[in-house]
């Protein structure tokens, strides 16, 4: 696996070794001796599966409060997703920039969005399934979101009217955030 830093600091683009044959694939998802050897120490705790079944749905842009901040490795393990990940640190010099990757079936790459960022995806095929480990276990109290489409950040989203559930609809804009993290 290959770890590459992207233009953002901690948001880091993971390429894993994927061996394929006559049968199909194999390919380590995850490999602590790897992580590690990259500077990513905290052990994950939690393992997350979504499917959306229609291209242009939009998950989004989700992050947690301390105590239950989550660091998170996101990848598509059937179908392609638009992979976001925001800088929401008012004291960090790349505050409100973001990081946009392709993550699909094909290409198996993995996005680390660290804490301290907004993480959101658009499905860019139907029946796409999104897999992701978290370092920190699900807080419904501590769960906030961020408007999707917040001027402010200006995401170039591969959608222009995405399927958003009515949570995601309500998300307040970056300026008006909670931002303990
Ligand atoms: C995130 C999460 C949700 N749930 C429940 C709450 C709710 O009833 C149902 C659906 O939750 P949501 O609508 O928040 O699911 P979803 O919109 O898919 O939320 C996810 O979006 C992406 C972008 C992320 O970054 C994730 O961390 C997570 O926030 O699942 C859990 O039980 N555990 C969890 O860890």
């Amino acid at each position: 696996m290959e770890i590459h830093q992207t233009k953002l600091e901690g948001v880091y683009l993971l390429e894993p070794n994927v061996y394929a044959d006559d049968r199909g694939y194999f390919v380590e998802t995850y490999n602590e001796n790897v992580f590690k050897k990259a500077g990513i120490k905290e052990a994950f705790l939690q393992d997350n599966q979504s499917l959306s079944k229609q291209a242009g749905t939009l998950r989004g842009l989700h992050y947690q409060l301390n105590p239950n901040s989550q660091q998170k490795v996101v990848r598509c393990v059937t179908g392609a997703i638009f992979d976001v990940a925001v800088d929401i640190r008012q004291e960090s010099p790349t505050y409100k920039q973001w990081v946009g990757v392709v993550l699909s079936e094909h290409n198996q790459r993995q996005l680390l969005v660290p804490k301290g960022f907004a993480h959101g995806f658009c499905t860019l095929v139907d029946d796409t399934i999104v897999a992701y480990k978290v370092d920190q276990l699900y807080s419904p109290q501590n769960d906030r979101g961020i408007r999707w489409n917040d001027p402010e950040l200006a995401i170039e989203w591969p959608c222009s009217q995405p399927i958003l559930s009515k949570k995601d609809r309500a998300h307040p804009l970056l300026h008006k955030a909670e931002n303990n993290f």
